[in-house]
């Protein structure tokens, strides 16, 4: 009867979510207790066969401005402050938190819930919620849920994580929550107000909530608190010396709030800190020369203050372990950029005299005002001023263009929007910040033993495909990770140092969403035995071991299969084009010296589960050959053939049989020429012939013979982006209005001068009138990662 009765609720719950993909194949029939996990369904039942987990991701996720995705999942993508909003996807007006709540309380054993991506809104119903006593795990993350948290959730007092970020919640932080909580997340939303005082809160150890308004105050923290985000409040004054005492803490971030005076040394020395984020405050001041880095400590970001004097010993000697940005402050150096000479000598006195912030360009002004400095002086200050404004409140994204390190590595950690909540509940919290960047690895080499064990030696059953270069295997290590070794034969005369290097490289590019990691490698040098004549090695193999890609399928086999439901669409081509190229972007500006000849194609651009693109076979077959390009045009060209695969359906035959002015494509796409004709059957008549006409443009360009006048991957993701927006509003509103205005939108994006990043590795295209219509590429930092 119980378990009838448990049915029947689980398939309310479907209903009363309308249908979420995840619960698709739920009937009478299900059995619950059997079903498979997966990232977006979880249900676990008890011994007795009673639920006590129960986890569903629908698709109705937040996404913020430029298509970046705040899925949990994704988590390891997203930067430090990302402008939300909804789109717009809730469940309809039928919807009725009450009677969900209502629900959920027929299973007396649960003890988990998350709702996650499914559209709930309106308030928190505080009666029925007070009833889920036993809950240890509350997770409703990326909803539309709006109001205060109720009081009620004071009677919750097994509650141990609590996670409702990115949704609509405002009001005063909740001070009323249980003291068992170990891991607390309410990011994202307009909460205001004071944060009390955690050292209540004994066994918290993870606290995020960046991106609302608390402050002005810095709260007082616990001590047993492993990661914490505050960045993008409201917090003014001085860092408290109070964090002296956080001896486990890995992550801090302060970034983007109104912290001002000098940042006390201990933070930079804390003896647990891996990640540790002070950019974009008014932090001033000195640091000191002998200012020490704490023993663990991989990521340090200091950008966008007011620092001034020379660069600490340890920012230069610890270049290569640590990555440290310290760029727009007024430090003696050439190595980052820093502010001009005239803010900066404004700055330290205002700073001086005021410590704080906005009084000081007030201070600025009136000094050159009072000491009767004419009036273009004036105008020059303050677009001074202005620009250093513009600078803070973008910076993050703005500088990714300039300079290499920019928005590159801050894609390895962890966002703030906080460790998925069954982590801490696992107890595998630091494995997982492992696998999240938080902590340093090392890369790896196997040994030919170990990828013969996973592979049941190289056993036919785990031979998964064959390119030009090798055979693919799949394995699972002793950990239970399963990999794909790809065996490569490389030339007997072949720089093995070389090689090794490259692959150290590679293995530290493994968090990006978009590049399928590369967790080692074995070489081996005479796997074959064979020796030629002269007792020379003949044979050596090169055992790359990947990610494996699970349920993935490769772009294209996605393309082209008449009449198949699973050909993808048009959005889900452009999607599946940006997210390859965000991670073709990354090899090319976030790596010293950037990796090119990245072997793309399509069959290289794989699709998980969740049509993420991944791209694979990157930066090691163009190293192995003896025609390595070094530049960036090569890949344009290739990601112009697969921009061009795409639209066709199949590989292009011939060369871009498309014209290349933008006049005549846009004629073509609306009036439907003979090379329309070409298109795949899978997207005629279902892409907008704007969108389609920005991608032919786009690819060829990347295909132009000259290249030099190829565009760089910020261009064409521009473009792509473009794309995407334009179908999107066609789909929802095929007016040409809105195409004017979306156009002129784009068009009015402050436009970037200096594509060009400091290192000097990439020798991008000028930038002509043309290609500056066609898109500011300052607007391309919004959709790099
Ligand atoms: N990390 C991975 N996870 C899952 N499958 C993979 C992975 N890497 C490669 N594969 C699959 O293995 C097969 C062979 O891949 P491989 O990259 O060697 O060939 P290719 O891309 O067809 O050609 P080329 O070697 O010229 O790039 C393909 O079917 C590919 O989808």
């Amino acid at each position: 009867d119980s378990y009838i009765h448990q049915v029947n609720a689980l398939l309310q719950l479907q209903e009363l979510l309308e249908y979420p993909s995840a619960t698709r194949n739920w009937n009478n029939n299900t059995n619950f207790c059997d079903l498979t996990s997966n990232p977006s369904l979880n249900l676990t039942c008890a011994a007795g066969g009673t639920l006590t987990y129960l986890r569903i991701v629908g698709d109705k996720q937040y996404v913020p401005l430029g298509d970046r995705l705040l899925l949990l999942h994704s988590i390891t993508d997203e930067p430090a402050a990302a402008p939300l909003s909804h789109n717009n996807k809730s469940l309809s007006s039928d919807f009725n938190f009450s009677a969900l709540i209502g629900t959920l309380l027929s299973f007396p054993d649960l003890q988990g819930i998350e709702l996650v991506s499914v559209g709930l809104w309106g308030s928190l119903p505080a009666a029925e919620l007070n009833q889920l006593s036993n809950l240890q795990v509350l997770n409703a993350s990326s909803n539309l849920i709006s109001g205060s948290v109720p009081q009620s959730l004071a009677g919750l007092g097994a509650l141990r994580v609590l996670a409702l970020d990115a949704n609509a919640f405002t009001g005063s932080f909740p001070f009323w929550l249980s003291s068992n909580l170990v891991s607390l997340s309410l990011a994202h939303n307009q909460f205001t107000g004071l944060i009390p005082n955690f050292d209540s809160l004994v066994h918290l150890q993870s606290l995020n909530l960046g991106g609302n308004s608390f402050g002005p105050e810095f709260p007082s923290l616990g001590n047993k608190l492993v990661s914490v985000y505050l960045g993008d409040n409201q917090l003014a004054g001085p860092i408290p010396s109070s964090l002296k005492s956080l001896t486990e803490l890995q992550t801090l971030d302060l970034s983007g709030n109104a912290l001002s005076g000098n940042p006390p040394q201990f933070l930079f020395e804390l003896p647990s800190i891996v990640f540790l984020s002070l950019a974009r405050n008014h932090l001033s001041g000195i640091l000191p020369d002998n200012l020490s880095l704490g023993p663990f400590l991989t990521f340090l970001d200091v950008s966008s203050n007011d620092l001034s004097g020379p660069l600490p010993k340890a920012f230069l000697s610890s270049v290569n372990n640590v990555t440290i940005k310290y760029q727009n402050n007024c430090l003696a150096t050439i190595k980052q950029q820093q502010e001009m000479a005239l803010y900066c000598s404004s700055a330290t006195v205002a700073a001086a005299d005021t410590g704080g912030h906005r009084h000081r360009h007030l201070a600025i002004i009136a000094a050159i005002l009072g000491g009767g400095v004419g009036i273009g002086l004036t105008i020059c200050v303050l677009s001074i001023l202005l620009l250093k404004r513009w600078t803070k409140s973008s910076d993050e994204e703005d500088n990714n263009i300039v300079a290499p390190e920019d928005g590159c590595n801050s894609s390895s950690f962890a966002s703030p929007i906080g460790i998925p909540s069954e982590l801490l509940i696992n107890a595998r919290y630091i494995a997982q910040s492992k696998r999240l960047g938080l902590l340093p690895q090392p890369s790896r080499t196997f040994t030919l033993e170990e990828l013969k064990e996973a592979t049941n030696v190289f056993n036919p059953a785990a031979f998964v495909g064959e390119g030009s270069h090798g055979k693919v295997f799949k394995g699972q290590l002793t950990d239970k990770t399963k990999v794909a070794i790809k065996w490569i034969t490389i030339k007997p005369n072949a720089d093995l140092q070389e090689i090794k290097t490259q692959m150290d490289v590679l293995c530290k590019l493994r968090h990006h969403r978009h590049l399928v990691s590369i967790l080692g490698y074995c070489i081996e040098e005479n796997f074959a035995g064979a020796v030629d004549d002269a007792g020379v090695k003949k044979s050596q193999s090169l055992y790359v071991v990947s990610e494996f890609v699970e349920h993935g399928d490769h772009l294209r086999s996605l393309l082209n299969k008449k009449g198949n439901r699973n050909a993808l669409s048009w959005s889900e081509r452009l999607a599946a084009a940006i997210g390859a190229g965000r991670g073709i972007h990354h090899l090319h500006t976030c790596v010293v010296p950037p990796v090119f000849d990245n072997n793309l194609k399509s069959t290289n651009i794989l699709l998980g589960e969740s049509m993420d693109a991944q791209v694979s076979d990157y930066g090691i077959l163009g190293h192995l050959s003896s025609f390595a390009v070094n530049n960036d045009k090569q890949d344009i060209y290739n990601y112009g053939l697969i921009l061009l695969e795409m639209v066709l359906g199949r590989p292009p035959t011939i060369k871009n049989p498309f014209p290349q002015k933008r006049s005549e494509l846009e004629r073509l796409t609306k009036e439907k020429g003979p090379s329309m004709e070409l298109i795949d059957k899978g997207i005629v008549g279902m892409c907008g012939a704007e969108s389609l006409a920005t991608v032919l443009e786009i690819a060829g360009k990347c295909m132009l013979d000259n290249p030099a006048k190829r565009p760089s991957m910020e261009d064409v993701l521009w473009n792509l982006q473009y794309a995407a927006q334009v179908h999107n509003s066609s789909a929802a509103n095929n007016s040409a209005d809105e195409y004017d205005a979306r156009r002129e939108e784009f068009q009015k994006a402050p436009a970037s001068t200096d594509r060009r990043h400091s290192g000097g590795y990439i020798q991008d295209t000028q930038v002509s009138d043309e290609d500056r219509k066609a898109g500011p590429s300052a607007f391309a930092s919004e959709f790099l990662r």
